[in-house]
């Protein structure tokens, strides 16, 4: 429980971040709150499970990759009509496979560099992350 009494949501969400310094965004399937919007991979973390054991699960579901590391690059909590959630955000550099959207979601890399992601509408929790992300000029 937080301070306004509702329950909190753990989420871990991953930046894959390539060597040409792109990071991918995915797009919320149908039937989920936000379908459309896009966002950065991961998902809700179950009882008892690590971060990043959720965002090797999370992302071995979703994009068919294998992660073999990760660093925190923030927390961060926002309050949506649907949840409280607090996302453990990582930068993921090494894993194994190609990307795919396994749940029929379409997937855009973009360019860091870039000030602005070229697809829309973004989850509102996704704005601060990038921008965490700019700051630290990895
Ligand atoms: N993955 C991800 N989730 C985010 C981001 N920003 C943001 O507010 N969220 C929120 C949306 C959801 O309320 C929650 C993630 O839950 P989800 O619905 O994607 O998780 P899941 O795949 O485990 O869901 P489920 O179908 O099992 O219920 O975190 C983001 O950038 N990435």
């Amino acid at each position: 429980m937080n301070e306004l009494n509702r329950p909190v949501t753990e989420v871990a969400a991953g930046i894959l971040l390539d060597v040409e310094g792109r990071y991918l965004l995915g797009q919320r399937p149908e039937g989920k709150p936000y379908a459309g919007y896009w966002e950065v991979p991961g998902g809700k973390i179950e009882s008892g499970e690590s971060v990043f054991a959720a965002l090797k699960r999370e992302l071995q579901e979703e994009l068919g990759i294998d992660i073999e590391s990760s660093e925190e690059l923030v927390v961060l909590e926002h309050d949506y009509p649907h949840a409280y959630v607090r996302l453990h955000v990582s930068i993921i550099r090494e894993w194994s496979g190609v990307p795919k959207g396994c749940e029929g979601q379409l997937l855009s890399w973009q360019l860091l560099g870039d000030a602005m992601p070229t697809v829309e509408p973004l989850l509102p929790a996704a704005w601060p992350m990038l921008e965490k992300l700019r700051l630290l000029k990895v």
